[in-house]
């Protein structure tokens, strides 16, 4: 390969290392080669010192994109949970909780996307949204549908974001026009979507950035023949990825112990139709049992931890200390339009509250052991992990993104604090109280960014080292 076709970006980056830590490097090299993954990373790298360094590298004529004080690259964020059909609804129906809230404000929405050209519009504008807050790998249910599916695929596709696209498997408990018509043809749609997503093409990288996924809406709505089917599909394919919800509601929860007797617990019922594994994402994750938390943790499925949604939902607040404690992995959701944002910088912001509202009601209990994430407030550290490494190991994709290092794709933002950003209120660099240059101002600028930040803040968003997104885009 030609020196020219690296790509190399050289400033500020901030990267999750562990639940507990990150690193901020200033001065940082971080060469990207022509098939979007990440060669190598050289920190602390003076002005002087970055042509004696890419000639070292072997790559003199390497583009070089400089950031500006005030901008840091991390990782993209993974959203492991939202619902692409539902964002036109955003804002509304918090007056509801769950099985209402899907009868009167997200079935009648999802209905309309048996209009394909709907579909497409709708979709268009959604994913160019999501991608625009920093999204790089999202969790996508799509509806019922299977024409108005594939166009969502086929945009994401086009877009250039990574992502999962699967069609709601629903063929029991809602409304009488918003119901598949049997289980057979839920499971014929669901083999013609996954054939479909399979011959998009991957791409000059050779990797696949769209992946259909398996999504069984929640057990309420599937019937147990459709349930066997989609479990005997997962089998014979474990390459397949599977998202559902879980323990959200207690009304919820109720219907579902009525519908599945047979079953020990909500977790059990998938676990009982081979639906809970390493590749098994679970939305929410509210209410569970210790034996339910046991049996997630042994078949390392993964959480989506949606707070916004909960809160909006008034489903509850989800232990994720406790999870983490236990060694479950746990990513970040959006939940639109349960939660009212497309943004994982609102999920962060949610967690970062939901897990204080824990630690408020702990205080005083002699809860905090030292080490343990229950009951404690989460850090940035734990925040910015599971907005991005946690997400992509929820995602089972924790080899190929989550954090900038050498091996994995680069799939980035580019943090932008500038007043010139459009976020004035948030950093007011002119002021001169900011020296930008030193570890204390980066880690300031993260935190700043994490809970006062907004799209405005997103300069450029690259998935596989091409930019697909960012302001202005
Ligand atoms: O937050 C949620 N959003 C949904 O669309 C849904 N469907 C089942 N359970 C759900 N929970
Ligand atoms: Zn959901």
């Amino acid at each position: 390969m030609s020196s020219s076709s690296y790509t190399v970006f050289y400033g500020s980056l901030v990267n999750p290392e562990t639940l507990t830590s990150y690193e901020t490097s200033l001065n940082t090299l971080v060469a990207v080669n022509s098939h979007g993954i990440i060669d190598w990373v050289v920190r602390d790298v003076s002005d002087a010192l970055v042509q004696t360094t890419l000639l070292e590298k072997g790559c003199p004529d390497a583009e070089v994109v400089d950031l500006k004080d005030g901008q840091f690259i991390m990782p993209g964020f993974v959203d492991t949970h939202t619902h692409a059909p539902q964002l036109p609804n955003i804002g509304s129906g918090h007056q509801y909780e769950l099985l209402e809230w899907l009868k009167h404000v997200t079935f009648p929405m999802e209905a309309k996307f048996c209009d394909v050209e709907f579909a497409r519009k709708t979709y268009s504008s959604v994913v160019h949204r999501i991608i625009n807050h920093g999204t790089t790998t999202c969790c996508y249910y799509g509806t019922l549908h299977l024409d108005a599916t594939k166009e969502l695929a086929n945009i994401v596709h086009s877009l250039g974001q990574r992502a999962f696209v699967g069609k709601c498997n629903m063929d029991r408990n809602s409304e009488p026009y918003y119901v598949e018509p049997s289980w057979q043809s839920s499971v014929d749609d669901t083999k013609a979507l996954i054939s479909h997503i399979r011959t998009l093409e991957s791409g000059s990288s050779g990797i696949p950035l769209v992946k259909p996924i398996l999504t069984p809406r929640f057990a309420i709505s599937c019937s147990s023949p459709l349930l066997s089917s989609l479990g005997e599909m997962a089998t014979a394919d474990p390459s397949l990825h599977i998202q559902t919800h879980i323990s959200e509601n207690l009304s919820e929860i109720e219907f579902t112990k009525q519908l599945f007797p047979e079953c020990k617990s909500y977790a059990d019922v998938y676990d009982s139709y081979g639906l809970l594994r390493d590749n098994t994402v679970l939305a929410h994750a509210v209410h569970l049992s210790k034996d339910e938390i046991e049996l997630i943790a042994n078949r390392k499925a993964g959480i989506s931890h949606c707070p916004t949604s909960n809160f909006n939902l008034n489903s509850g607040v989800a232990p994720i200390g406790k999870y983490l404690d236990r060694g479950i992995k746990v990513g970040l959701g959006t939940d639109v339009s349960g939660g009212f944002s497309p943004s994982i910088l609102n999920s962060i912001q949610n967690a970062s509250i939901a897990s204080k509202v824990i630690a408020m009601q702990n205080r005083g209990q002699n809860n905090y052991e030292s080490g343990k994430f229950a009951n404690s407030q989460l850090s940035i550290a734990t925040l910015l992990y599971l907005a991005t490494l946690g997400g992509a190991q929820v995602c089972a994709l924790d080899h190929v993104v989550g954090s900038l290092v050498p091996g994995k794709s680069f799939d980035a933002i580019i943090v932008d604090v500038r007043n010139t950003a459009g976020n004035p209120a948030m950093w007011d660099i002119n002021a001169g109280t900011h020296d930008l240059k030193d570890h204390d101002a980066l880690e300031g600028m993260l935190q700043r960014f994490l809970f006062c930040g907004d799209d405005r803040n997103i300069s450029d968003v690259f998935v596989q080292g091409r930019r697909i997104g960012g302001r202005n885009y």
